[in-house]
């Protein structure tokens, strides 16, 4: 397929060789045959803790004739001259680190989410961000697919089921399996329901019950609940509730079961809306149930790959407009959902190392 539309060069420095920078990767390779793309995503370089995995990685992703270098040193790929942006895709508890590592040496960053393990560790990130004059954002995805662009709309501003009371959303995985050594369930990995799951959830009650986000976002109040296993949450549970526009959202995670594919319920005066698809992270699918109508209307959404690259393709629209934070996903929404994390941690009994 033509490239020509391609006007500029993104170079990626990706950190870490697991699954969800594969999946990413893997994404930026497919968004090269869209002519939505506005840049050309190049991986530059990979670091990782072998030269094997990073062989590996590079025939996953199918980079291989980009023919990027392989470094088992991070400090190599911090140092590499050539790379824009690195892209950080490492367990919890090593995300301050590595951004503080890429942003000292004049990189633009993208991290996974959660940004940090607190809201102190984001402050960390942004103020070094702002004195380097480097672009940084947390890589909540779920905010750029365009089914949420669609969800927005149908909501705040067509108000198709009216004035909204009430949400449930639900973002759980089995992961009864895995060890304790896992990163998911690890405490000094940080591990845990809440920063790797219900962050989703909480983005959702963000996006339907207020609609604006970071600094202009409305004033919460948030109860919540947890259980506790090793020092990390396995269940949480939260109420967060807008006095100013009454109405309340009830946001579940958990590492002992899995949602069904209907995994969140908008409820309002006019009708309901339920969002479905392979996960919370991921909505594939809009049923508008209306009150005074017996048909339901469903709106799919499918598009190839997972859809990471409409996050990417809009960093790299900031990078190259020299913004140095973005509209959809801004450091004061991360460090918003960093601090109601924080808050729900203290009442549920999860303490980090970091904390
Ligand atoms: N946006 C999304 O949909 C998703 C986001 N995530 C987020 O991505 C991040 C990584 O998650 P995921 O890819 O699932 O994790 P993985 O365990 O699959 O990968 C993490 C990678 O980090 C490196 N690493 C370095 N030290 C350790 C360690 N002690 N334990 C484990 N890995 C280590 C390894 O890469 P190497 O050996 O190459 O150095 C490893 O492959 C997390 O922040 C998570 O929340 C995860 C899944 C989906
Ligand atoms: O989307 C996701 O699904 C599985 C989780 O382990 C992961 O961290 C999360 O982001």
């Amino acid at each position: 397929m033509s490239q020509s539309h391609l006007s500029a060069n993104i170079r990626w420095g990706i950190i870490g060789t697991g699954n969800i920078s594969t999946l990413f990767v893997k994404d930026l390779v497919i968004a090269q045959n869209h002519s939505s793309t506005p840049v050309r995503h190049v991986i530059e370089a990979v670091a990782t803790s072998s030269l094997n995995k990073g062989s590996k990685f590079l025939e996953t992703t199918e980079t291989t004739q980009q023919n990027p270098k392989i470094y088992t040193k991070q400090e190599d790929l911090y140092a590499d001259t050539l790379i824009d942006i690195v892209y950080v895709g490492l367990p919890h508890s090593m995300h301050k680190g590595a951004c503080l590592n890429a942003i000292a040496a004049g990189k633009h960053v993208l991290c996974e989410k959660p940004m940090a393990i607190n809201a102190k560790e984001v402050d960390k990130i942004v103020a070094l961000a702002s004195q380097k004059k480097v672009f940084v954002m947390e890589a909540v995805w779920t905010r750029f697919l365009p089914v949420i662009r669609e969800l927005r709309t149908l909501i705040h501003e067509e108000m198709v089921i009216g004035k909204v009371s009430r949400m449930f959303c639900d973002f759980s995985c089995d992961m009864r399996a895995l060890p304790s050594t896992s990163r998911i369930k690890d405490r000094n990995l940080g591990g845990g329901a809440l920063l790797d799951l219900g962050i989703y959830p909480l983005t959702l009650s963000n996006l339907i019950l207020d609609g604006q986000v970071g600094e202009k976002a409305l004033q919460s109040e948030i109860s919540s609940r947890m259980t506790v296993v090793d020092g990390v949450d396995h269940s949480v549970a939260i109420v967060v509730s807008y006095p100013s526009k009454q109405c309340l959202g009830i946001l579940t995670a958990s590492l002992e079961t899995t949602t069904e594919r209907e995994f969140c319920r908008i409820e309002g005066s006019k009708g309901v809306i339920v969002l479905s698809g392979p996960m919370a992270a991921k909505p594939t699918s809009i049923k508008i149930q209306r009150y005074n109508n017996t048909a339901d209307e469903v709106r799919e959404f499918e598009h190839p790959g997972n859809g990471f690259y409409f996050e990417a393709n809009s960093v790299a629209s900031c990078i190259l407009a020299g913004k140095l934070e973005s509209d959809v996903m801004p450091l004061a929404e991360t460090r918003r959902i960093a601090s109601i994390m924080d808050e729900v941690r203290k009442t549920g009994g999860v303490v980090y190392p970091q904390d």
